[in-house]
């Protein structure tokens, strides 16, 4: 079998040094990074199977600000990054594990836990349909999983829309194991963290000595791809002058390396995400109508949570599964008062945002039930609340401009503008509802 490659990035020579001994023991391979820049160039020769990133760099040990930029600046290579502190940080580890690290390990680390945790990170990561379950209870969530079973066996490009952390990922994965190519790699690839000047590498590749620093030939996306499927996340953020760089290949079916004669056939198969309004980028003259029907001969539109109640706890089960095994800590169950929370919240972050709100209720709870306390919900973000009560309209306008004056500290320009009425026409209002004594002075 295969060596597998393990690259430690670490600023501590020592440290490098004691994880090759032991990794190398475990029949690892194991390639070393002293700094950030020096992981940045590795990368783009050598594709790990996993990176142990040090979060707290002696430059800048209590903030560990270098290392959570590193990991945002390897998120479009989707590989599994754990993380290394010195020094038990739940924020920093809290903010690492949001910026997409898969675990963490407190140094000094447990060898048989660390060696554990990484053989079994490995495992997850190559093969997609051991990732998360899937929960799908919910009526909408059911009616598209038909629609799902049908689109998965073909070739079509699909087109997945839906809000931040519906699930988009996650739904590509699982459509691509669902398919015939499910032996074959499943590439992701972030197009909102590719830097404009590295897009046709990324996607193409290069040869050596295509630009400056193309040290070695390396394959992009498409080349890795080979017969398996292509996700490209966050399509909608692809620059409209590099557009055409993508139409002609999935026109023509090949693609060419910067810098190379040689034409390869793309024949992987393309699903694309985005939680932007194509059509209305279209309109706006930002995004090319035949790239558009290129990419979706079939959308699949993921409702957002707040449209799928039945989701939400069986969700919030699976996460706090997930998280007191990741955690090593015994299961809970949750309170009535705190599901009755998770029932009411708005989820304007969606899936992610459950899982973040769960991960961090594991995270700090010591007992075996998780409350409302250790629930920390983003306040509500929307104005207008969905469940109108009962009054007259009169009643209605005036508490909708009581609240709006709240929010806006008696601001009346602003409150104005929330309500979408002149200053004027507001002035008229306080004054009917005997209001104006709630207004601030401006
Ligand atoms: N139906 C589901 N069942 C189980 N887990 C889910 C489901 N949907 C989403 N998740 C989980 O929620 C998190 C967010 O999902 P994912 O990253 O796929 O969302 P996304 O729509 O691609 O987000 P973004 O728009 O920010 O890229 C992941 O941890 C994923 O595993």
């Amino acid at each position: 079998m295969k060596q597998k490659i393990v690259l430690v990035v670490d600023d501590d020579a020592d440290i490098r040094f004691a994880l090759n001994l032991l990794l190398r023991g475990e029949d690892y391979r194991v390639i070393e990074a002293d700094s950030v820049k020096a992981c940045l160039q590795l990368i783009e020769r050598i594709t790990p199977n996993l990176i142990l990133l040090d979060l707290n760099f002696s430059q800048d040990t209590t903030s560990g600000k270098e290392g959570l930029k590193l990991l945002k600046q390897l998120a479009p290579k989707e590989l599994p990054v754990m993380l290394m502190t010195a020094w038990a940080n739940i924020e920093l580890v809290v903010q690492g594990l949001q910026a997409g690290a898969v675990d963490f390990i407190e140094k000094p680390w447990n060898k048989r836990q660390l060696v554990n945790k990484i053989s079994s990170h490995i495992n997850i990561s190559e093969n997609p349909s051991n990732q998360d379950s899937w929960i799908a209870y919910s009526p909408a969530m059911q009616q598209l999983e038909m629609l799902i079973k049908q689109l998965a066996p073909t070739d079509a490009n699909l087109l997945i829309l839906g809000e931040n952390g519906t699930g988009k990922s996650l739904l590509a994965k699982r459509i691509h194991a669902m398919s015939h190519r499910a032996s074959e790699a499943f590439v992701g690839i972030n197009m909102a963290a590719i830097p404009e000047s590295l897009f046709e590498s990324e996607l193409f590749g290069h040869i050596k000595g295509a630009f400056t620093d193309a040290k070695q030939d390396r394959q992009g996306a498409f080349g890795r791809a080979k017969k398996g499927t292509l996700f490209l996340d966050e399509i909608g953020t692809l620059p409209y002058h590099l557009q055409p760089k993508l139409l002609q290949v999935l026109e023509s079916g090949e693609f060419t390396p910067l810098g190379s004669n040689t034409e390869c056939f793309a024949q992987s198969r393309l699903i694309s995400a985005t939680n932007q309004n194509l059509s209305h980028a279209i309109e706006q003259g930002e995004f090319r109508q035949d790239l558009y029907y290129r990419l979706n001969t079939f959308v699949i539109t993921l409702p957002a949570l707040r449209n799928r109640q039945q989701d939400i706890l069986p969700l919030a089960n699976m996460f706090i599964e997930m998280f007191a095994h990741k955690y090593n800590k015994s299961l809970m169950t949750m309170s009535a008062a705190a599901e009755t929370q998770l029932l009411t919240h708005e989820w304007a972050g969606n899936v992610r945002e459950l899982s973040h709100v769960i991960e961090r209720a594991v995270l700090i709870n010591s007992a075996n039930k998780i409350d409302t306390q250790q629930l920390i919900l983003e306040p509500s973000t929307r104005s207008v609340q969905s469940d109108i009560p009962d009054m007259t309209l009169e009643a209605l306008e005036k508490q909708r401009i009581v609240n709006a004056l709240e929010q806006h500290d008696g601001h009346l320009n602003h409150t104005a503008t929330e309500l979408g009425i002149s200053r004027n026409a507001l002035y008229r209002r306080l004054d009917k509802y005997q209001l104006i004594s709630e207004a601030g002075e401006e």
